[in-house]
């Protein structure tokens, strides 16, 4: 592609209808737009003052271009737009709704203006190269990115266990075809075995990749975290973006890139997975913020979600026999959890997090640094923190406790905002627990009704902070501790916030 060519975008052109030649466009295209101006026929019209009809199509709902040669005239060509907006929808009594859905479309228009074929399919490609590149210009890559890049292939892993079991149909049935439409490149990988992905990513050679798609639940996301984390070039292997098609019970990543691109989240899941793969295909790359977690064997894990223990734990590891349910599981057992509330005794030892703490360091990840090094304020699980409040900032909350929940992000599951002012790079942790105390089980309740946006936060019994590190220490020796949905041995856990350490397939919300 040349890049003199492209220096400048703007195109115009008269094109036709695909069906009825007689009705001619001109096609403007600009940075930002793609102008369709509907010809009025100049006979029809001589008397009439009626202004040309423009519709005005913004180049963020645009994410693909395809050029084909008439089917119907072989010296001509057409070209197609396709496009995903958001738009009122209509009932079924054809009354215009108040509600807002978004909507695939395609707009197909005819080119002939050459008496040859070559000369009307160069001119075809041409406008086909400058909506490509007007579409990854809103994705603010730079050039040589996007150059590069757009040649490479994102490597998509499929968990054929995932969810209810359906990812590669709904992969194959949802996604293939809009990714086609858009032209981006993949190739996919069938998981064979729990652990598969996070062995693929040990090895893989990592400028052959633009990027690393998950169509699975957050568990192989997770899985395929730790995997980049664990390889020598960590740091480089982190630049590579992650996606997520949401073929899980939870599917909280993507829920909170969308809500980070400030979308409405589509409700059915056949719909989400669309929202999410035009997501990926037009992509920004978004840093996010992670946790490094200590376990009590001795392991360090890097958690982009949350660290559980109490009544989130769990309702989240007892729930996985309902995992033919969806989402559902959740709220099943999390009702079973509320009738019989459990008891956790232990403490919290927290650093808090402030921004105008300047004796607090912050984490400074050289090229040097290994992943050992990575945290800057835990010491080893089997040091005592000192909560003196004359020479240390940490502090201490002691249980009994019923919930105790440590977050990254908003949202837990789709369904779920376990934290609602949470957002993709905001630098810290946030901290919430329920105590022991008054009526646990309508404290619980009326906590997990709430849950679905975020308003369980207004109750005074739901204690919450932001902060830097923790260590959660319980006094039994038996339970749950789950660490982004996934068990870890129980003990004493404890993390640090890693500020926007990698990198996912997001969307900056739009300013119009
Ligand atoms: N072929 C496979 N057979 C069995 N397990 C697999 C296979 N591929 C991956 N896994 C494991 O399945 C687990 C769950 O995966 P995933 O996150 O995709 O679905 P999920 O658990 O339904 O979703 P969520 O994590 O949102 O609840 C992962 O820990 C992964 O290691």
């Amino acid at each position: 592609m040349a890049q003199e060519e492209l220096k400048s975008i703007d195109l115009e052109d008269i094109f036709f209808h695909y069906r009825h030649s007689s009705q001619q466009y001109i096609l403007k295209l600009s940075l930002t737009n793609l102008s369709i101006v509907t010809k009025q026929d100049e006979n029809k019209n001589k008397s009439s003052s009626s202004v040309n009809n423009t519709q005005i199509i913004p180049i963020d709902d645009i994410y693909g271009c395809l050029c084909m040669k008439s089917m119907k005239n072989s010296n001509q060509c057409c070209l197609t737009f396709y496009l995903y907006i958001l738009k009122r929808s209509h009932t079924l009594s054809g009354i215009v709704s108040k509600k807002y859905d978004f909507h695939r479309i395609q707009h197909t228009f005819m080119y002939g203006k050459y008496n040859d074929y070559e000369t009307n399919y160069a001119e075809i490609m041409r406008w086909h190269r400058h909506v490509t590149y007007a579409i990854y210009l809103r994705r603010n890559l730079p050039f040589d990115i996007m150059t590069i890049k757009r040649d490479k292939r994102a490597l998509v892993f499929v968990n054929p266990a995932g969810g209810a079991g359906k990812a590669y149909r709904l992969v194959m049935e949802h996604v293939a075809g809009i990714w086609s439409e858009a032209e981006f490149n993949y190739h996919i990988v069938i998981t064979e075995y729990a652990g598969h992905a996070r062995e693929y990513v040990k090895t893989i050679e990592l400028n052959e990749w633009s990027g690393i798609i998950l169509a699975s639940g957050d568990g192989l996301i997770y899985e395929v975290i730790n995997g980049l984390f664990n390889r020598k070039d960590w740091q480089e292997a982190l630049t590579l973006p992650i996606g997520h098609l949401p073929c899980g019970s939870g599917n909280a990543f993507i829920t909170n890139i969308i809500r980070h691109s400030k979308q409405p989240i589509e409700t059915s899941m056949e719909k989400f997975l669309v929202q999410s793969a035009i997501l990926i295909a037009t992509h920004q790359v978004i840093p996010f913020d992670m946790a490094v977690i200590d376990t009590c064997d001795g392991q360090r894990i890097f958690s982009f979600l949350s660290i559980a223990w109490g009544i989130m734990a769990d309702v989240d590891y007892e729930s996985e026999k309902y995992r033919f349910l969806g989402e559902t599981r959740f709220t099943v057992e999390a009702v079973k959890r509320i009738l019989r509330p459990r008891i956790y005794n232990g403490y919290i030892d927290y650093l808090p997090y402030d921004v105008t703490d300047d004796t607090v360091q912050t984490n400074q990840i050289t090229s040097n640094t290994t992943t050992n090094g990575l945290s800057e304020h835990l010491l080893p699980l089997n040091e005592p923190i000192s909560i003196d409040p004359t020479t240390s900032k940490w502090r201490r909350i002691d249980g009994p406790f019923a919930h105790v929940l440590i977050t990254s992000k908003a949202a837990l599951s789709k369904g779920s905002i376990s934290t609602p002012q949470s957002t993709l790079t905001d630098g810290y942790l946030t901290l919430q627990f329920i105590r022991i105390h008054g009526s646990i089980r309508l404290n619980l309740a009326k906590a997990f009704t709430k849950l679905s946006d975020g308003k369980h936060f207004n109750y005074d019994f739901v204690e919450w902070m932001p902060i830097r590190a923790f260590r959660i220490v319980p006094s039994e020796t038996n339970g749950n501790m789950m660490i982004d949905g996934e068990k870890v041995p129980y003990g004493p856990i404890q993390g640090e916030v890693l500020p926007s350490i990698a990198r996912c397939m997001g969307k900056q919300p739009r300013n119009d």
